[in-house]
């Protein structure tokens, strides 16, 4: 498992080797020329002791000057690098995300959270960038540290090294046991920051309900509850913040305290030069931070972990509507639009019983065919299924008397324009709206589409008519208004089979018959699938299916059902009667 994520973020990192490798060789040098100065300064210290000069005193301070300056700039170098790599591996991630989600079918969405797959897309994705990043660095800097000063401390004197690394596993421990603390402390000051954004988000979308039920002093205690929370666990964090930095210089004041009382006393009877004292000194201090920043870098690595398992989860899951590899191509300009179903079922994961049972009918090409039956009769699923929103088997479906689950599904859906129940419009102008799935059209063809729909005369009254911008950075539209606006999308890709799933329930009844009217006449006649609970709007189609708990429990035209006793008839007594009332 350890091994198969360890694979999996070497995977993210691949592409970017070239970077990565460069960032760590400078680190290298960093390391040397760091490794390098302590020695020059000893070898000073030696020289200008026996023999001062201020010639040689001079050449010493220009050269670690010069050192310094290449060590600072290659250093600077190296954190561009690895940091780099970092952002580069967190933006191809967000790619492979949203293009994996984009290929998940609707249901996936219904059963994961907007909220949990943007934690996922940006918490997790940011740990891994850390990981690559900051954590990389750290290791290497450490092992740089360690392998090239331990030697020469080591050669200096056994002795006084191991007593100055004697207190080099307290700081590890010590930064492993606060950096748990400070992990979990910055995850309930995001918590706690999260939920006051919740609410302040719900509150303001709710104002009106709130000022209704005069809820303000509530709401304001709700409010003074989570901010209260949040200066909490801010101060916590701070508190843990500010004690482990002064206890880390503390350890490692230890270590120099250590080598200073044992070191004068080796100078005092010469078994050490002062140079060799004071690169000694410099060496452990060099050693302090690699050290703290190892256990900082373990912990990145558990929480590195933790993100790659959650966002494998997403990119892992298959899709499951997907064309076979050999599906069959279907042009859009080929399809006659003939439309059958032969005994489809189809039942819902977790349900009981079938959505769907055993339908079977033929709409022909050109035909409209009103789909009607009480809440819950199975209409949607009929609607979903047809353009494989749904997964449906194979053998029940077909257009043009092909096996949908055969056809690609690129072409399927070329061929179907569906306008489901919630008309969805973008935060964009209403022109890009209408035209989303053919994002080349004109202004006339859009405009044609929106005629059809009847939504054209009410455009031309907005504030920029077709470049109003709609949606929540713009103007709110009525339902009847949103649900055309979505029906010219639908028209305007001209697609042989349009399907529209009580798409016209906001707009009145004679509006409604009339676009029906408008869909059926023309050079082309569509195949038009129209689901309604509006029956003088259905009672215009050529025929009209009845469902009944997932059954067609009748077809025919409105004359032969009105004729026949049986649910058409009584639904359609219901309506009248409503109608009656209304008027
Ligand atoms: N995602 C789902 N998961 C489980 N069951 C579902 C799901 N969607 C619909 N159903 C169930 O399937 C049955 C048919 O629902 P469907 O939405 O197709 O009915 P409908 O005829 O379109 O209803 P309405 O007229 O209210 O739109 C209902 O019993 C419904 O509860």
């Amino acid at each position: 498992m350890a091994y198969s994520r360890l694979r999996k973020l070497g995977s993210y990192l691949r592409p970017h080797w070239r970077p990565a490798a460069m960032g760590i060789f400078s680190l290298f040098i960093v390391n040397a020329i760091g490794v390098y100065i302590p020695l020059l300064i000893r070898d000073g210290l030696d020289e200008l002791q026996s023999t001062f000069s201020l010639d040689r005193v001079v050449f010493y301070a220009l050269l670690i000057l010069g050192l310094s300056s290449v060590m600072w700039v290659v250093r600077m170098a190296s954190r561009v690098l690895l940091f780099g790599v970092g952002r580069q591996v967190e933006f191809d991630l967000k790619q492979k995300i949203f293009k994996h989600l984009l290929t998940l079918e609707p249901n996936y969405f219904s059963t994961n959270t907007p909220g949990d797959l943007i934690s996922r897309a940006t918490s997790d994705v940011d740990n891994i960038r850390r990981l690559m990043g900051f954590a990389i660095l750290s290791l290497a800097n450490m092992v740089f540290a360690y392998t090239l000063t331990l030697p020469a401390m080591l050669r200096i004197s056994v002795r006084l090294t191991l007593v100055a690394l004697a207190v080099y596993p307290c700081i590890l421990i010590l930064v492993q046991l606060f950096s748990r603390r400070l992990r979990n402390q910055q995850l309930q000051v995001q918590q706690e920051t999260a939920n006051l954004s919740d609410l302040i988000q719900e509150d303001m979308s709710g104002m009106a309900l709130i000022k209704i039920y005069a809820q303000e002093q509530n709401e304001r205690r709700a409010f003074r509850q989570l901010n209260q929370q949040l200066l909490k666990a801010n101060l916590l964090l701070s508190k843990t913040q500010n004690t482990l930095f002064p206890l880390l210089r503390g350890l490692a004041s230890i270590s120099q305290l250590a080598i200073l009382a044992l070191g004068t006393g080796s100078i005092a009877n010469n078994t050490l030069s002062v140079g060799d004292f004071v690169a000694l000194l410099l060496f452990a201090e060099r050693l302090v931070f690699p050290t703290a920043l190892l256990g900082f870098t373990i912990t990145a690595y558990q929480r590195g972990e933790v993100s790659v398992d959650r966002l494998e989860g997403i990119l892992s899951t298959e899709p499951q509507i997907k064309d076979e590899p050999d599906a069959i191509v279907l042009p859009k300009s080929e399809v006659r639009g003939w439309v059958c179903a032969h005994h489809l079922t189809y039942t819902y994961p977790d349900a009981q019983t079938p959505a769907l049972d055993r339908l079977s009918f033929s709409i022909e090409p050109g035909e409209t065919v009103a789909v009607v039956g009480p809440i819950g009769s199975g209409k949607s699923t009929l609607a979903n299924l047809l353009p494989r929103l749904l997964d449906v088997a194979p053998g029940q479906l077909f257009l043009d008397g092909q096996d949908i689950t055969k056809i690609r599904l690129k072409d399927l859906r070329g061929a179907i324009a569906y306008v489901p129940q919630e008309s969805f419009l973008f935060s964009t102008t209403i022109k890009n709206n209408i035209r989303y799935g053919e994002p080349f059209s004109e202004q006339p063809e859009v405009e044609y589409a929106a005629k059809q729909a009847q939504i054209h005369p009410e455009i031309l009254n907005f504030p920029q008519q077709y470049k109003t911008i709609v949606g929540e950075r713009g103007i709110t539209l009525s339902g009847g208004q949103r649900q055309r606006t979505a029906l010219s999308r639908a028209l305007l890709v001209d697609a042989p089979v349009l399907i529209l799933d009580d798409a016209l329930s906001s707009v009145d009844n004679q509006t409604a018959t009339e676009i029906l009217r408008n869909l059926s006449e023309g050079t082309r006649r569509k195949t038009v699938i129209f689901i309604s609970h509006q029956l003088s709007a259905a009672a215009t189609a050529d025929r009209i299916l009845v469902l009944d708990q997932g059954k067609i429990v009748q077809s025919g035209t409105h004359a032969e059902l009105i004729e026949q006793p049986g649910l058409y008839r009584s639904l359609w007594e219901k309506h009248t009667l409503e109608q009656y009332q209304a008027s």
